[in-house]
């Protein structure tokens, strides 16, 4: 379990994370999206304790991450791939993270086969591409048995194959009672993975939820009546408050509300119906794109 209340973080004028808050459950895999800058890291560093927050507080299996005895063998973290020894090899690298963890020397076999880096372990880390070194981050991250996993874009810069074991790894991971949270920027990356998403933009979160959850809230409702009592329909929509969004010329109309919301006033007024469905026009690509704006946040800030 992963607890993120309120989570704050101010770098001088610069307000990087404002109000953060979400829970990771056992068994779920969570997919922390954003653009560039939003502040998917400087919460993940503050989740791990590594950067200080200035407001908000955050715990991991029910308490601060300092506080974890030995966290290592309870928390998995990959958040900077790149920050290996470049002279060691990734047996070398993940023999003496085994030692200070305090795990038995077989276990460096078994990560660096499921992360599918066992036939590069002898060579230097600093030879190694981009992405072998994320799988020897990855590696490393599951290294002490960990119950749970915080990874900042384990994906990139891995070649389709390697995005694909890794995805078939973390659901795995999560199926036997694990805790993943994962940052991307790219929907695409964790949309078939991920269980629910926190979307994050501007340092706010602006939507978070399982996949159909965010989807209902925002893609709104389709009803439909028979032909005679289209004019009903839509005085009974006018009298409840509910706004129509799109009048389709079969007669459906999608309604700016939750189903449940649309099928009581429809009750209500007695107007008969063929059709009352979440709207499905809105996938998750576009609410992303809509909530957290195309442009680099980044740029933007420039
Ligand atoms: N140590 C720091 N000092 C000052 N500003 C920082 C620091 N770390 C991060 N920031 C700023 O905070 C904001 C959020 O950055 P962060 O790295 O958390 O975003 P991100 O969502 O992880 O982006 P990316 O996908 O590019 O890694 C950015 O504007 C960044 O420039």
């Amino acid at each position: 379990m992963i607890r993120v209340e309120n989570l704050s973080k101010r770098y001088g004028e610069h307000q990087a994370v404002s109000d953060v808050s979400f829970v990771c459950a056992p068994g779920t895999v969570t997919g922390f999206l954003g653009p560039n800058g939003a502040g998917k890291s400087t919460t993940m560093r503050m989740i791990c304790g590594l950067t200080e927050p200035s407001s908000g507080q955050a715990s991991v299996l029910g308490v601060p991450y300092r506080n974890l005895p030995n966290p290592g063998r309870h928390v998995g973290v990959l958040l900077d791939a790149a920050a290996r020894h470049p002279g060691r090899s990734g047996r070398e690298t993940l023999l003496l993270a085994a030692m200070m963890l305090g795990v038995d020397r077989a276990r460096v076999d078994e990560v660096l086969d499921e992360v599918g880096l066992a036939s590069a372990a002898k060579r230097r880390v600093g030879g190694y591409s981009f992405g072998m070194r994320q799988r020897l981050g990855m590696a490393q991250a599951l290294l002490g048995r960990p119950g749970v996993l915080i990874l900042d874009e384990p994906s990139s810069g891995l070649d389709p194959e390697g995005i694909h074991n890794m995805r078939m790894l973390l659901r795995d991971f999560a199926d036997r009672g694990g805790t993943v949270l994962l940052s991307s920027h790219l929907l695409f990356e964790v949309e078939a993975l991920a269980d629910r998403f926190v979307m994050i933009s501007g340092g706010r979160v602006v939507a978070q939820g399982a996949r159909d959850e965010l989807l209902q809230e925002r893609s709104g409702t389709l009803v439909r009546s028979a032909e005679p009592a289209q004019a009903a329909l839509g005085e009974a929509l006018a009298q409840a408050g509910l706004a129509v969004r799109t009048a389709h010329a079969s007669g459906a109309l999608v309604v700016d509300a939750v189903p449940e919301q649309v099928g009581i006033a429809v009750a209500r007024a007695g107007v008969p119906l063929v059709e009352l469905r979440a709207a499905d026009d809105l996938g998750l690509e576009q609410l992303f794109l809509s909530l957290t704006g195309t442009a680099n946040a980044e740029e933007a800030k420039a």
